[in-house]
């Protein structure tokens, strides 16, 4: 298995953009070159290019339409965060749910620019539906868990390991994130015991008055 990979949604927390946007994403290289594990962020779009140019970390968009570059107005093109230097995309988060239409077109596009495309589901069955797209990876996260300070690895053991069952079953080549409530390297361990590839998370970091800390907390069992 690859190194797990730690992804941090910035989501629209006013802790997590601007000023703070910058701290986090410094707080999460000085961690990854410490431990050696893989951290993202995931910002908003306006932080996306400036976080892309000062840190070496990979930096994820919250979501990519899948139009054509072109005449739309109010869309984000792969084309554009692969200009900013984003890595990938969160696609079909909770909190930006889409179509299967829209979802199968943000991933060909990220697919076409070589970008990484991370597809949020909320059960087995919809990981099973994403891994049938294949995407880079499927990120499950049970919804009422997300933001709640219960962690998925904790609560619901049994969702991460029948949704790695479901994925593999049909591409065995989409490896697999859990989220919802990680807090601590507790969570992350018992996750990447169960067979995930790492986890996205957002809360335990982003409003952290010390988010190294915590972040050294995450790596820390791996
Ligand atoms: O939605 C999430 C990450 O994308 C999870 O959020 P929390 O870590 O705050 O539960």
């Amino acid at each position: 298995m690859s190194s797990p990979l730690i992804l941090v949604n910035l989501k629209t927390y006013k802790e997590g953009m601007g000023n703070r946007a910058h701290m986090i994403a410094q707080a999460a290289q000085a961690v990854s070159q410490e431990s050696g594990v893989t951290i993202g962020v995931a910002p908003g779009y306006i932080d996306l290019h400036p976080l892309c140019h000062h840190f070496s970390i990979p930096v994820y968009a919250q979501h990519v339409d899948g139009c054509e570059p072109g005449a739309n107005t109010g869309h984000t093109t792969v084309e554009a965060i692969r200009a900013a230097g984003a890595a990938g995309s969160l696609v079909n988060h909770s909190e930006r749910r889409l179509t299967i239409a829209d979802i199968e077109a943000s991933i060909r596009g990220l697919r076409n620019q070589k970008l990484i495309s991370v597809v949020c589901s909320n059960n087995e069955s919809t990981s099973a539906g994403a891994a049938a797209l294949a995407p880079d990876y499927v990120a499950i996260e049970p919804p009422e868990l997300i933001g709640s300070g219960v962690s998925v690895s904790k609560a619901n053991p049994e969702i991460i390991k029948r949704s790695i069952a479901a994925v593999h079953a049909v591409n065995p080549n989409v490896r697999v994130l859990t989220g919802a409530g990680i807090q601590s390297g507790e969570c992350v361990k018992i996750a990447v015991d169960l067979g995930t590839d790492g986890v996205l998370l957002a809360s335990s970091v982003v409003k952290s008055k010390e988010p190294a800390a915590i972040l050294r907390d995450l790596v820390s069992k791996l």
